[in-house]
C-alpha cells in the first residue's frame, strides 16, 4: 500500500492500527520507506502525495490512499472503492480580500498545483485564464503581483487569512480515497476484499479535517 507522507499520514496509520495491522517505527520522519505488518499481511511504502497514484497505476502498489483532488487532477486509471472520510479540505479559488475582480479586457492569471482543475473550471464558465503551476506557498502569488488569483486548497482556511484572502467559489470537496489498481482488483480479489473488510468499521462517520 502505498501511503503519502503528507497531511494524511498520521490518519492513514491510525485507520491501520485500528484495524489491527501493527508495524514497527512507522513514522513520517522515518527515512525507511517500507514498511511489513507483523502478520505479514500489508506492506506499507513511503511515498510523496503526488506520486501515490503513479505507484498504484502502474503496479508498483496494489493500494493507496490519496486525495480526490489528486485523483480528479491527475486522472489516472485506478479503482477508487472507498471514501476514507479523514484529509477533509476544499478546492476553492481565492482573491486577495476586499479587491474587485479587474475589470480590464486581458485574461485573469491564476497561480495553482492544479492546473487541470483549475482551467476546466474557468473554460466552463466561459473566461479566459492564464494559468501559471506552482509547488507550493500560492498565497504568495497575487501579493507580489505575479497573479490575481489561486486556486488551493483550504482546510481550516487559516492560510488565506493571515495571508488577507478570501474564498471567492468552490470547485470541489475533497477527502482521502482507497485507491486499487486494475489488475490487483481482479487478481487479489479476495485479499483487497478482506483488507476492505478490515478497515471498514473504522472509518469516520463524518469527514474530517487531517491535522498532520
Ligand atoms: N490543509 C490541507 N492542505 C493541503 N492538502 C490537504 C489539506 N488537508 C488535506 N489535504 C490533502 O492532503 C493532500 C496533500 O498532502 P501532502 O501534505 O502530502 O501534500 P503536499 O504538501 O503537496 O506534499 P509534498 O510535500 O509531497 O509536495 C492533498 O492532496 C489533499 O487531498
Ligand atoms: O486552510 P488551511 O488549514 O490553512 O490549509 C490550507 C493550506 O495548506 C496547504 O498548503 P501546504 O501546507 O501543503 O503548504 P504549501 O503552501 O507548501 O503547499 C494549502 O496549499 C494551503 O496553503
Amino acid at each position: 500500500m502505498a501511503l503519502p507522507k503528507g497531511k494524511m499520514f498520521d490518519d492513514a496509520c491510525h485507520l491501520l492500527e485500528s484495524a489491527g495491522y501493527v508495524f514497527q517505527g512507522l513514522s513520517s520522519k522515518s527515512r525507511k520507506l517500507t514498511f511489513d505488518s507483523a502478520d505479514g499481511e500489508l506492506r506499507v511504502l513511503m511515498i510523496r502525495g503526488a506520486d501515490v497514484l503513479t505507484y498504484v497505476e502502474h503496479g508498483g502498489a496494489d493500494l493507496g490512499v490519496v486525495g480526490l483532488d489528486l485523483i480528479l487532477e491527475q486522472g489516472r486509471h485506478v479503482l477508487e472503492p472507498l471514501d476514507l472520510k479523514f484529509g477533509l479540505c476544499r478546492l476553492v479559488v481565492a482573491a486577495p480580500a476586499g479587491k474587485a475582480s479587474q475589470s480590464d479586457s486581458r485574461p485573469l492569471r491564476v497561480a495553482t498545483k492544479y492546473p487541470r482543475l483549475a482551467e476546466q473550471f474557468f473554460l466552463e464558465r466561459g473566461m479566459s485564464v492564464e494559468i501559471l503551476k506552482l509547488y507550493g506557498s500560492l498565497e504568495l502569488a497575487p501579493k507580489v503581483g505575479m497573479a490575481d488569483q489561486i486556486v488551493d486548497l483550504v482546510a481550516t482556511g487559516k492560510t488565506l487569512r493571515e495571508n488577507q484572502m478570501e474564498i471567492r467559489e468552490e470547485i470541489l470537496v475533497s477527502t482521502a480515497r482507497l485507491v486499487v489498481n486494475r489488475a490487483s482488483w481482479s487478481l487479489k480479489n479476495e485479499r483487497i476484499r478482506l483488507f476492505m473488510d478490515r478497515i471498514l468499521p473504522f472509518l469516520s462517520k463524518e469527514r474530517v479535517i487531517s491535522e498532520g
